[in-house]
């Protein structure tokens, strides 16, 4: 549970998503989607593998298109979009990935001011400076600095990459499966520092994950997707009291082992 309570506007709707659609070829993987993330707020999207929930995000940052439905993010219709106003947008909302994509040549810093230089080319070197340092203290790693990623652990990757999408100040943070592959420790940091992420940076966040613990630490809201639809939305105790076969099941894996 979190140990503070987020501001959610739930007067402001940052997604607005309306009887999405995505099929690749035969395989009909979005079926008529629907959800809203208010302005504040965590919602954790759970499903299991082959669900679609990567492709939702990657259709909400405009990086997929889908077949029918309406997908507002931040007042646009992001399927709509020109290249140029896309990109525009994509500023605005972070895409943290699985693997926390760094590059390996480059020092962390490096590598956190790289989106600043791509994307704020104007922007003084002072100023770069200084933002990588409220980033890497935000994620609590300043002294890595001058570290390459492979001298970094998992977590600490982890960190380093979601420090990255926060140096441009996204409005919304896409977190696609945070905790993959992280022993249970370093998931309780990171779920604490997505937390951190929403109190700090006043973020709205959709954060993909089949990890409960990871749900129930961060999520202001649970939808659990099966089949290309959610099935079941609500605060976390609301959920998981449900009958719903597949909700049990996730339940019973994720804590009864
Ligand atoms: N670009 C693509 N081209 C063709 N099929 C795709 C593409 N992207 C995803 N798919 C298919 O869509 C389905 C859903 O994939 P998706 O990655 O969204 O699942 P997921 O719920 O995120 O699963 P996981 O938890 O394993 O990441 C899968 O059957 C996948 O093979």
């Amino acid at each position: 549970m979190k140990s503070f309570t987020p501001e959610i506007d739930y007067d402001n709707t940052v997604i607005s998503i309306g009887d999405l659609y995505k099929s690749f070829g035969t395989n009909h993987v979005l079926r008529g989607v629907d959800l809203k993330l208010h302005k504040g707020e965590n919602i954790v999207v759970l499903g299991r593998s082959g669900t679609g929930k990567s492709v939702l995000i990657k259709i909400i940052a405009g990086l997929l298109k889908p077949d029918a439905g309406t997908v507002n993010v931040l007042g646009e219709e992001v399927p709509q979009l020109g290249p140029i106003a896309l990109r525009e947008l994509r500023m605005k909302v972070g895409f943290c990935f699985q693997n926390g994509a760094l590059y390996d040549s480059m020092t962390v810093g490096e590598n956190l001011a790289f989106p600043l230089k791509r994307n704020e080319p104007n922007m003084k070197a002072e100023q770069r400076n200084k933002l990588v340092d409220i980033v890497l203290d935000a994620v609590g790693l300043s002294h890595t600095i001058d570290q390459m990623p492979a001298e970094l652990s998992g977590g600490q990757r982890k960190r380093i990459g979601i420090g990255r999408t926060l140096i441009l100040r996204p409005e919304i943070m896409l977190y696609d499966e945070p905790t993959a592959g992280l022993d249970p420790i370093t998931c309780t940091e990171i779920n604490n520092l997505i937390n951190e992420v929403q109190r700090r940076f006043k973020t709205s966040s959709i954060i993909i994950t089949h990890d409960l613990t990871c749900a129930r630490a961060t999520g202001d809201e649970i939808a659990v997707m099966k089949e290309g639809k959610f099935i079941k939305q609500g605060k976390f105790d609301e959920v998981f009291t449900d009958n719903d076969e597949l909700i049990r099941e996730f339940y019973d894996y994720n804590f009864t082992q």
